[in-house]
């Protein structure tokens, strides 16, 4: 397994496809430094490469899930943004920072895997921006969230404004970044951003784990199709989107995964798929 200075890969069952990527600085509340942003897509890309992992959870070390953006990275971009001599390379330059940062969050959508958002504590700002990536999310009792960047002058540009209407609905998330209120895990799952609620973390980590089993279990080539068919169809049209799914599903269904099915039905067993 790689080394990471600001996550860390853990298989926590050997028997298992399931595989939990940890954001590893504790001592800062998880807090994304610039590292975070090679770090992460780096990592989602092996491990979507990688045929043992089926299903990734994405969690937080020590008390917090993230505290999003580290104040002295943004500090340090926010300066070396500054060029005396010529605003327009100045800007181009910060452009090009923020379409970098974006790149790594957006892995999230582009790993083929499922990616589980499991929070507890705090997850802010760029930690919404991440979780709005996620494929599902879950969270503890204490969790709590919040579009913070308003409050620090600053125009959420990591993803929150661009998915999360797509999860809590227009109207919500409008009023989630204009207001960078706190709220609460069972206002997450009201809203639709959290499916499920769990009362402490071991209790959380125990039941995703249970659901991303589930999940590993079933056909692999049918799960990548349906994240990536309603990934895709979000930004479609419905005939966009019904096209892509035809064509997609033209070669998939020549998988020996579906005469899998039908066997291991026929045989009363459970069915087992080779690996991706
Ligand atoms: C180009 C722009 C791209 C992206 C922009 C994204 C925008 C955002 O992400 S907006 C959100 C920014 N984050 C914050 O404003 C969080 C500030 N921190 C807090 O509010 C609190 O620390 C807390 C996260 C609510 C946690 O509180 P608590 O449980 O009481 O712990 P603390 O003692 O406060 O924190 C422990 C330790 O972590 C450090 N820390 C926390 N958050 C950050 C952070 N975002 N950046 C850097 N460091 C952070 C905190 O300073 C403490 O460190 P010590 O060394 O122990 O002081």
């Amino acid at each position: 397994m790689e080394k990471y200075t600001t996550i860390e890969i853990v298989q926590e069952n050997p028997k298992s496809s399931v595989f939990t990527l940890y954001l590893n600085r504790p001592r800062h509340s998880n807090a994304l430094s610039r590292e975070f942003f090679t770090e992460f897509p780096n990592a989602l890309s092996s491990l979507d490469h990688n045929p043992n992992v089926a299903v990734i959870v994405l969690s937080g070390k020590g008390k917090h899930f993230c505290s999003g953006i580290d104040l002295k990275t943004l500090a340090s971009i926010s300066a070396d943004f500054q060029s005396p001599s010529d605003r327009g390379r100045s800007g181009e330059k910060s452009r090009r920072e923020i379409k970098f940062m974006q790149k790594a969050i957006t892995a999230i959508e582009k790993c083929r895997k499922p990616v589980i958002a499991a929070v507890q504590g705090v997850c802010i700002g760029g930690g919404v921006d991440i979780i709005s990536a996620c494929d599902m999310r879950f969270c503890t009792e204490d969790a709590f969230f919040s579009v913070k960047e308003v409050d620090l002058a600053i125009t959420a540009d990591l993803g929150s404004l661009q998915r999360l209407p797509a999860i809590v609905g227009y109207g919500n998330a409008m009023e989630l970044a204009l207001t960078a209120r706190k709220f609460s895990g069972s206002e997450a799952k009201v809203l639709g951003l959290v499916s499920k609620v769990f009362g402490s973390k071991p209790d959380m980590d125990e039941g995703v784990g249970a659901i991303a089993d589930g999940i590993a279990a079933k056909s692999p080539l049918a799960v990548i199709g349906t994240k990536a068919v309603l990934v895709r169809s979000r930004d479609m049209s419905l005939s966009q989107g019904l096209d892509f799914v035809a064509t997609w599903n033209s070669s998939m269904l020549l998988s020996d995964d579906l005469k899998e099915v039908a066997a291991a039905s026929l045989q009363n067993r459970k069915p087992s798929f080779s690996k991706l």
